[in-house]
């Protein structure tokens, strides 16, 4: 008996926690599955994806970024038809005329058992038909009326089927049969179309096209697809078809039909074309994005290899665009994206690329440069591009860009090179103050490769006990005494010898090191400060890296309570830029620590904005007038005047003032005159280990004193040698700010 085991044909079903990416790349891979079967864990079968429903879902705006990652489950839109292997034929087309056409076309799941064996489809019932010669329908004929049934059947789903069918006799190739679905595809009724061949209808070249294909189905006996064929309507338009043909032989073997269905797939390339141009640009700028730039950079390079030109690779960064975004809000933000992506456009020549390589990042090639004058030129016209105010529905803005520049061959002749080269040049050109342009310089390389160098010891450092603390006093002027002492990082490197804090706090902030750095700093500074005089506090300096760490304050209530320094001697120095970043969060963990009796200072007062805004906002304990000041303040009025200042309002607000880096008796007695009540220098000691400072506060607590005498009294030998510090200290803690 023929049963529907005969039409099935094995699909690799996909399972429900599947991704829809795996279902993207079967449907890609696979031009024949108009259907993907979905099953669940034993196999049975749950669910069915269409191919054309699934590519316009993904070809939608976003819709790969939110459906590629998504389970299978969610994706499936079709509850299967889903019958047994062993039903009869006859039976099931009894049966299939209560179901919808449209289950029938899809394509049907057969199981055996209830669990999955493969997919049947119209086609395949046809194909099954004539492979039996008519031995089914013959026995159908027999089972009474039921020849007829089947008959209904076929007809019935073949004129509901969405895609064109046709058949022609295989001896003169004339239609015997099209659908209403081949109508409208061909524009053309069946009255036109049956009794005629393919010559009443096409050019002469293409009906031998046709009749050649025809001759070839029937000798090959095998199914054959045409992928992709350009077919003429009636009224001269183009269908887009992919046709898969089979001829049908009688009980001889000899070609009786021959018998197309053919799919209309302008939807679906239209569909991939728009999944191709998303996998190849950036949907905000339209921009190549930076799959398409690396493969245009690749062949540019070829060019270039051959023509013996050079070729420049411009890093562009926007400078200050995520503040932008931050304060403006996303949609302005993307909004200045685009107009920047215009003015880079408007920047480079016909045949240039232009790209987003992702955020407010962007790139150019360059090509046919005869010498490095065009790529200066470029870079200093996107400089200047982007200097000039952006108009956002009504802000003015003004951002500015970075550009790194990496030529080829002499920066080298790999894409990846290139543009590693330039991000470093960038790097540079970020360093030197923004707004500006830099080329690669081989200097830079071994920058890089001495700044990865001291990462990696530096991740390392923390467990081989490589950190140490030194700590400095602070003299209070009134009371003649040491009152405290500020704890200040030492690392020990086992081949550079002493690293400056300015040179590996950045780094470790960078390298999101610092957290568990602060942590050490925190623990160990107050188990060492637990042991001085009790009038002595500590003051620790925190990085604002650090307020990022929401365990801040329980790193702060668990350093106090184990070493068991009471909370009122510990003083957090923190620096402006605390505050100047989400400012909400970090001024609540500031109001926690205060709240704990923990003393916050103002460090490095008078280096960033200053604005007096942020002494307004926080009450702060303390204010530390940057040593900058105080180095200047005998020959500098400005700088005396800004002292002053600074001192009366502390007064005025009722915080003590510190002035930091007192190096002469006469920096001191300045400030003494000004009435600054406490002062930090080397003049009253360099930083020292811990065991140095626990003598001197030891001996100090007895007989020290600064008189109004000429020379420093803290006789106390400076213990440190100095650190090679290679940037500018100022700034440090607010590397990341
Ligand atoms: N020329 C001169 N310099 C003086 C004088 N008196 C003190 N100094 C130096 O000035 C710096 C004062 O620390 P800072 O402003 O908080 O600046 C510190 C601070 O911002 C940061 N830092 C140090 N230790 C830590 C730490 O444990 N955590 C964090 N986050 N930052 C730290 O590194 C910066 C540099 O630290 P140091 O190199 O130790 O440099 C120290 C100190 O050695 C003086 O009379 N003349």
């Amino acid at each position: 008996m023929f049963t529907l085991r005969d039409t099935v044909s094995s699909l690799q079903p996909a399972r429900a926690d599947d991704l829809g990416k795996t279902l993207y790349e079967r449907f890609r891979e696979e031009p024949d599955s108009l259907i993907i079967p979905v099953l669940d864990a034993e196999d049975r079968p749950i669910g069915l994806v269409e191919r054309n429903a699934f590519f316009l879902r993904m070809a939608a705006e976003y819709g790969r970024a939110l459906y590629a990652n998504r389970p299978i489950s969610v994706l499936m839109d079709v509850e299967p038809l889903v019958v047994e292997a062993d039903m009869a034929l006859a039976e099931f087309t009894n049966d299939s005329l209560s179901y919808r056409a449209s289950d029938l076309l899809r394509g049907f799941i057969v199981t055996d058992g209830g669990r999955y064996l493969g997919v049947g489809t119209v086609l395949a019932l046809l194909q099954a038909a004539s492979e039996s010669n008519r031995r089914a329908l013959a026995q159908l004929a027999s089972a009474n009326e039921t020849a007829e049934r089947a008959e209904n059947f076929m007809t019935a789903v073949v004129e509901a089927m969405p895609s064109m069918v046709f058949v022609k006799r295989a001896d003169d190739h004339r239609y015997v049969l099209l659908n209403r679905a081949g109508e409208k595809t061909l524009g053309m009724s069946r009255e036109e179309m049956i009794g005629r061949t393919d010559a009443d209808f096409y050019s002469p070249e293409q009906a031998e096209i046709y009749a050649q294909r025809d001759r070839d189905l029937v000798a090959s006996g095998e199914v054959r697809v045409i992928e992709e064929d350009l077919v003429p309507r009636k009224d001269g338009t183009m269908a887009i078809l992919r046709t898969k043909k089979i001829a049908i032989f009688d009980s001889e073997g000899k070609a009786e039909y021959l018998v197309g269905v053919s799919e209309d797939i302008a939807d679906r390339k239209r569909a991939e074309a728009q999944i191709a141009r998303l996998a190849h640009y950036d949907p905000l700028t339209e921009l190549p994005n930076r799959v398409l730039f690396q493969k245009d950079l690749g062949e540019a390079l070829s060019r270039r290899a051959r023509s013996g030109d050079k070729l420049a690779v411009h890093f562009i960064d926007l400078d200050r665009f995520k503040s932008v975004n931050d304060t403006l809000g996303h949609p302005l933000g993307d909004a200045l994206l685009r107009i920047a992506a215009e003015r880079l456009r408007g920047c480079v020549r016909d045949g240039d690329t232009v790209a987003r390589l992702g955020g407010d990042e962007f790139a150019v090639v360059q090509t046919g440069l005869a010498d490095l004058t065009g790529a200066t030129r470029l870079a200093e016209r996107v400089v200047e591009a982007m200097a000039a105010p952006f108009d956002l529905q009504g802000h003015q803005v003004m951002i500015g860009a970075s550009v790194g520049v990496s030529v080829a061959p002499s920066d080298g002749d790999d894409a990846d090179e290139l543009l590693k080269k330039a991000d470093m040049a960038l790097y540079r050109a970020k360093a030197d103050g923004r707004g500006a342009f830099h080329f690669f310089e081989r200097a830079m390389d071994e920058e890089l490769q001495a700044r990865r160098a001291l990462e990696l010891d530096l991740r390392r450092a923390l467990t081989a006990g490589e950190f140490q603390l030194y700590y400095q006093p602070l003299y209070h002027l009134g009371d003649d005494r040491v009152t405290g002492c500020e704890a200040l990082l030492r690392w020990n490197h086992p081949d550079r010898g002493m690293v400056s804090p300015a040179d590996f706090i950045p780094i470790a902030e960078e390298i999101g090191l610092i957290v568990q750095l602060g942590e050490w700093v925190l623990r160990q500074a107050c188990a060492e400060a637990a042991t001085w005089p009790d009038h002595v506090r500590l003051a620790v300096n925190l990085s604002p890296a650090q307020f990022r760490d929401r365990a801040l304050v329980s790193t702060v209530v668990s350093a106090l309570a184990v070493s068991g320094l009471p909370a009122q001697r510990l003083e957090l120095e923190i620096t402006e830029s605390v505050l100047l970043q989400d400012n909400v969060a970090n001024m609540s963990m500031l109001h926690d620590l205060k709240a704990l009796g923990v003393r916050i200072s103002m460090d490095d007062f008078g280096t960033g904005y200053s604005s007096l805004s942020y002494l307004r906002s926080f009450p702060f304990d303390k204010i530390k007038i940057d040593q900058t000041f105080v180095r200047d303040i005998l020959e500098d009025s400005d700088a005396m005047a800004i002292i002053k200042a600074v001192l009366d309002l502390g007064s005025s607000l009722g915080i003590v003032t510190t002035a930091e880096g007192v190096e002469t008796v006469e920096q001191l007695n300045a400030l003494r005159d000004q009435g600054c009540a406490e002062i930090q220098g080397y003049f009253i000691s360099r930083p020292a280990p811990a065991s140095e400072i626990a003598r001197l506060l030891g001996v100090e607590a007895r007989d020290l004193r600064v008189p109004e005498g000429r020379q420093a009294v803290l006789t106390f030998a400076p213990k440190e040698a100095p650190a090679k510090t290679s940037r500018a200290k100022r700034g440090v803690r607010s590397a990341k700010a």
